[in-house]
C-alpha cells in the first residue's frame, strides 16, 4: 500500500506499507505533523496533494475532541450517522456494545464525560460503516482496560478485512500491542515505517528512551476461543462478520472474537519460547496465527520491570520471590541508559564518579530470548552490572513482574 501526502510547509510524507497491513500505528514528537497528515488523508486540507489506495472508499476521521452534535442526545447522534451509512455498516446496538456505551444511549451530549464522549464518537463512526478509519488520539481519555478492549474490537474488524485503521497515539505500548506496522512522523516526513517491533526499536534508540518496552509474542495456552454463545460483543462481531472467508484465507482457522482471553482472576497464561508467562488481561492483544488454530498473543514489557538473575541453574525454582515470570536469555548488548529524554515518569538519573564526572546510574541491556528471535530490554543499575559481572554473550535469566 503506497500513500503520499504533501501539504505546503507542513507535510511531505511518502509511506509504503505491506498490502496485508490493516491496523497501522502512527507516532512521533509533538508538532511533527501527525494530525496534519490525517487531515490531508481525510480530505479536510484543501491545499493538500494526496495519493491513497482508498480513493473510492469511505474514510472516517476522529479527533481527540469527539465533535458530537450537541443539539441532540447519543441516540440522535447515532441516528444521524446511520442516515448516510454504507450498506454493510454495523447495526447501532452492535456499535454501542463494541464501544461500551449502551447505557449512554439517552444521555445528552453535554452530560458525557471526556472518555464517554470519545466512546460514543467511535460508535458513531462505526455506525457510518467506514472502510478506512483515521483515529487521531481518539481514545486518549478512555481508561486503559476499556481502551484496549475497543482497540481489540477494531483490530478484529481489521483482521477480518472489514476495516483499515490508522491510529495516532503517544502511547507506544498501545501501538505495540495492536499495530501491524508503525509509522514514525518527524518534521512532516515519514521518517520510519515498517513492522511494529523494528520501528519501535529504532524509535527507542532515536528518542533515547531510558526504559523502552519490548514487545513479546507467544501462544495462548488454553483453547483459542470460548465456545459459549453468551458474550454480547462476540455476537455483535459475528452478526456483522460477512467476510469470515477472507479471514480464513489470510490466516489460519483461529477465530478472533471480542473476548479471546482465557483470563483467570484477570491473568492470562502465554507460552513464549516454550515458557509459561503470566500477563494481566488488559495488557494482551490477540491475533490469528498463520496456518494454525491457535491465537497469538502479544504483550509489552517495560525495561524497568526486568531484573537479571545470574543463577541460571535455579531457573524454575525462584519460589521465594514474588516475580512470576522468567525467560532464559543471552545478553547481546550493554549500553549506558541515555539521560537526554526527560519525561514525567523518568527523570534522568546521574551518579557522581570519583573524578567528578557524571554519567547515567542505569544501563540498558538488550537480551536475546533463547530459542526465539525475540528481544527483551532490561534497565538495571551500574552497581548491579558491576556486582553481577555482567558482560555480552553471558547467559542469564530475565525475571519480570506481570506486565
Ligand atoms: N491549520 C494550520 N495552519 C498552519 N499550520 C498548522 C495548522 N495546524 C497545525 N499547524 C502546524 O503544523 C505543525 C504540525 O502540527 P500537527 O498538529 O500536525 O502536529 P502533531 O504531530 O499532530 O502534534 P501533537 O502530537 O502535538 O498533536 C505544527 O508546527 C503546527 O503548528
Amino acid at each position: 500500500m503506497r500513500i503520499s501526502a504533501n501539504l505546503p510547509n507542513r507535510i511531505d510524507a511518502q509511506i509504503s506499507l505491506q498490502p496485508e497491513s490493516r491496523f497501522i500505528g502512527v507516532t512521533g514528537p509533538s508538532g511533527a505533523g501527525k494530525s496534519s497528515l490525517f487531515r490531508a488523508l481525510a480530505g479536510v486540507e484543501k491545499s493538500a496533494k494526496v495519493e491513497t489506495p482508498w480513493a473510492s472508499q469511505k474514510v472516517g476521521i476522529l479527533f481527540q475532541q469527539p465533535m458530537l452534535f450537541p443539539h441532540t442526545n447519543v441516540r440522535g447522534n447515532l441516528a444521524l450517522a446511520q442516515r448516510h451509512a454504507s450498506p454493510n455498516a454495523m447495526p447501532i446496538d452492535a456499535c454501542l456494545r463494541a464501544c461500551y456505551c449502551e447505557h449512554l444511549i439517552d444521555k445528552p451530549i453535554h452530560a458525557l464525560s471526556g472518555g464517554e464522549a470519545q466512546r460514543v464518537a467511535i460508535a458513531r463512526a462505526l455506525v457510518n460503516g467506514p472502510d478506512v478509519l483515521l483515529l487521531d488520539e481518539s481514545l486518549s481519555a478512555i481508561d486503559v482496560f476499556t481502551r484496549r478492549k475497543i482497540y481489540q474490537f477494531l483490530k478484529n474488524l481489521c483482521v477480518s478485512g472489514q476495516l483499515t485503521c490508522f491510529v495516532i497515539s503517544h502511547d507506544l505500548d498501545d501501538l505495540a500491542l495492536f499495530s501491524d506496522e508503525l509509522i514514525y512522523i518527524d518534521r512532516g516526513r515519514a521518517e520510519l515505517c515498517g513492522p511494529t517491533r523494528d520501528v519501535l526499536a529504532r524509535v527507542f534508540e532515536r528518542e533515547s528512551f531510558t526504559t523502552p518496552s519490548s514487545v513479546l509474542e507467544g501462544e495462548t495456552v488454553a483453547t483459542p476461543h470460548k465456545s459459549d454463545g453468551n458474550n454480547q460483543n462476540n455476537n455483535a462481531v459475528s452478526n456483522h462478520n460477512t467476510n469470515s472467508d477472507r479471514q480464513e484465507g489470510r490466516y489460519g482457522s483461529a477465530i478472533l472474537t471480542d473476548d479471546n482471553s482465557q483470563a483467570v482472576n484477570g491473568i492470562v497464561l502465554i507460552l513464549v519460547a516454550g515458557h509459561e508467562i503470566y500477563v494481566s488481561e488488559e495488557s494482551v492483544s490477540y491475533f490469528p496465527q498463520q496456518g494454525s488454530e491457535q491465537l497469538s498473543a502479544r504483550f509489552a514489557v517495560k525495561a524497568c520491570d526486568v531484573s537479571i538473575d545470574t543463577n541460571i541453574a535455579d531457573f524454575g525454582n525462584a519460589s521465594t520471590i514474588s516475580i512470576l515470570n522468567a525467560l532464559p536469555c543471552v545478553i547481546s548488548s550493554i549500553n549506558p541508559a541515555s539521560t537526554t529524554l526527560i519525561t514525567a515518569e523518568s527523570e534522568p538519573q546521574t551518579v557522581q564518579t570519583q573524578h567528578g564526572k557524571t554519567h547515567s546510574a542505569k544501563v540498558l541491556l538488550k537480551l536475546n530470548v533463547i530459542n526465539s528471535n525475540q528481544t527483551l530490554y532490561a534497565s538495571i543499575s551500574h552497581l548491579s552490572l558491576t556486582r553481577l559481572h555482567l558482560e555480552t554473550g553471558m547467559q542469564v535469566i530475565a525475571r519480570f513482574k506481570l506486565p
